[in-house]
């Protein structure tokens, strides 16, 4: 396989939901892929330039926002989201070989992976338990080098893709042991601050606003700026913003392109009732929804709207 000259990053080893994400982007199949241990290490090839950007996991529909990636766009130098990707994620129980499913006690596997197999475990491995790593493929990693009996309690198994097993050299001790079959995981690309691709009519748009001093309704005045401009909002998340004890902000997601008018109007919006705004990217949207826009709210409304007060003025 020929690989290009551009370098990604993405939350590796070699097997994650990510790298398989990761071959699903445009911009990214074909260039090179370089795995890194944590959301952080992926996003930190970015700032320094490493990489051209990072594929990393931001949502998952049963377990909600990842807060590893969420802090990395709240935080520190400002980075954009160039596109996003859906991903079905399918959960197998995975050890070396020769291991039997009564004997499993230590499992190890990523915190999304393990919110969604909970039910799964506590019913069919009652007496097992479940311990955190940083993706599901390094979980695989761990199990494959755990020799038994070796120092530092080894784990019996992992909870990753059936591709991980695969890499890594594991069968298969139980097959689709998430909670919701048809869950999705939504990750992102991130790159360095950039102008947004051209509208498509099927986007979203993110950003993460700052409360200016906390006040009664704060939260209700972001709220209005999208709701009378007839914005509707696909996520929102309040995360601390790290610089003192009860200081929020909201990251938001929302239906539309900020070459649109009704977008652009609540942006300015937000703005102005604001401590800050940070605006991480319109882009187009994996599911490729085309949302019904409001009476009064497409571009020729806003356009009409402008020109008549225009008029008014003289
Ligand atoms: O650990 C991985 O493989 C990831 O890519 C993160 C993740 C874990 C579980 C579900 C979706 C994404």
């Amino acid at each position: 396989m020929v690989v290009g000259t551009t370098r990604y990053a993405y939350l590796g080893p070699e097997a994650t939901f990510t790298e398989a994400a990761a071959l699903r982007l445009p911009a990214v199949a074909g260039e090179r892929l370089d795995p890194h241990p944590t959301v952080h290490a992926a996003i930190a090839a970015v700032r320094t330039g490493e990489a051209t950007g990072a594929v990393v996991p931001l949502e998952n529909s049963v377990e909600g926002s990842v807060n590893a990636t969420l802090d990395e766009l709240i935080r520190g130098e400002a980075l954009a989201i160039s596109a996003e990707v859906l991903l079905p994620v399918t959960f197998v129980l995975m050890a070396r070989p020769g291991t039997d499913l009564g004997s499993v006690r230590r499992i190890v596997t990523h915190p999304v992976a393990e919110a969604q197999c909970r039910t799964w475990v506590s019913t069919k491995l009652p007496d097992a338990v479940v311990e955190l790593g940083s993706s599901t493929a390094a979980a695989a990693v761990a199990v494959a080098e755990s020799a038994p009996g070796a120092d530092g309690h080894p784990y019996d198994a992992a909870i990753a893709a059936p591709l991980a097993g695969e890499r890594y050299g594991l069968d298969t001790l139980a097959h689709d042991i998430g909670e919701d079959a048809e869950a999705l995981t939504r990750f992102v690309l991130v790159s360095p601050p950039r102008t947004p691709t051209a509208p498509t009519g099927s986007d979203k748009t993110s950003l993460v606003a700052y409360i200016r001093d906390d006040h009664p309704g704060a939260l209700l005045e972001i709220l209005e700026q999208f709701a009378t401009r007839g914005v509707n909002l696909t996520r929102i998340e309040s995360r601390p913003t790290g610089n003192g004890m009860g200081r929020y902000c909201f990251a938001i997601d929302f239906e539309g392109h900020v070459a649109d008018a009704r977008v652009g109007e609540a942006m300015m919006g937000l703005r102005r009732v604001c401590a800050d705004v940070r605006f991480l990217g319109s882009y187009p949207r994996a599911d490729g929804v085309r949302p019904p826009i409001r009476q009064g709210t497409s571009n020729a409304d806003f356009r009409d709207a402008a020109a008549w007060l225009e008029q008014l003025r003289g």
